[in-house]
């Protein structure tokens, strides 16, 4: 997968090349490139922003860099991150690690001239998406918050793939708690169930606690479940 981050912090993405995305960089499965957005930029003062039209506090990102960023790294999928855009899911993560040619483009201020976005469209599927309902002081985060997702899903990053499919949100339901050694702990003991080696009760009681634990939690996530994309033989009556 190739990945191309256009951001005038290019500096952000520092952790980017440590850890398992450092591991996937290396070993070819993942091809990062970070861009300085003021290389577009043919001012001597590298201008990247001006005051928005109709008024308004802040500064908006101007057009002419990002139109000649994205032209000279794209086409590819250009995904946006945005207080204003579709919230980000598993899903979307499990799509976007399918894809060849994924752009990162990071606002900030108050956001790029919209004629960037519409433009893009034009020759490109656009994504702006939402992490949460707060506002950061740019993309940045947000960009390395879906790298994390998505690189993860990736081929051969993930020692075991198998945690791929128990894990929160694959299967549509909250993940059940999980213990390890010693068997007590400051009077606290592991649930019998656990230390039983009957692998089938274990199944059940792991799908009992995750439907407590999605009730209780994410009555959001219970009211759509199952979700449409689990097969028959996933759905339980
Ligand atoms: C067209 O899109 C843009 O102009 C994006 O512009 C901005 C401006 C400020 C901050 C950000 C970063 O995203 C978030 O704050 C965000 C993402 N998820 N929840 C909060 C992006």
């Amino acid at each position: 997968m190739r990945v191309d981050v256009i951001t005038i912090f290019p500096d952000y993405f520092g952790p980017l090349s440590l850890s398992l995305i450092g591991k996937a960089r290396g070993s070819g499965l993942l091809d990062l490139e970070v861009h300085d957005l003021r290389t577009w930029t043919s001012d001597v003062h590298r201008t990247v922003d001006d005051t928005p039209y109709g008024g308004g506090p802040g500064m908006v990102m101007r057009p002419e860099p990002w139109g000649q960023a994205l032209d000279a790294v794209g086409p590819g999928t250009l995904i946006v991150p945005s207080p204003v855009g579709k919230p980000f899911t598993q899903a979307d993560a499990q799509a976007l690690a399918s894809l060849d040619h994924l752009i990162f483009a990071c606002g900030r201020y108050e956001g790029i001239d919209q004629r960037v976005i519409d433009d893009a469209a034009a020759r490109m599927p656009v994504l702006e998406v939402s992490l949460g309902d707060y506002v950061l002081f740019g993309g940045e985060v947000a960009v390395i918050v879906i790298m994390e997702a998505i690189t993860r899903l990736l081929p051969g990053v993930l020692g075991n793939a198998d945690s791929l499919t128990e894990e929160s949100h694959a299967a549509g339901l909250l993940e059940a708690p999980v213990y390890t050694k010693p068997a007590s702990w400051r009077d606290r003991d592991v649930p019998d169930v656990l230390r039983s080696g009957d692998h089938g009760r274990i199944a059940r009681w792991r799908r009992d606690q995750s439907l407590l634990r999605t009730a209780a939690r994410r009555p959001d996530m219970m009211a759509a479940y199952p979700p449409s994309s689990l097969d028959k033989a996933d759905r339980k009556t």
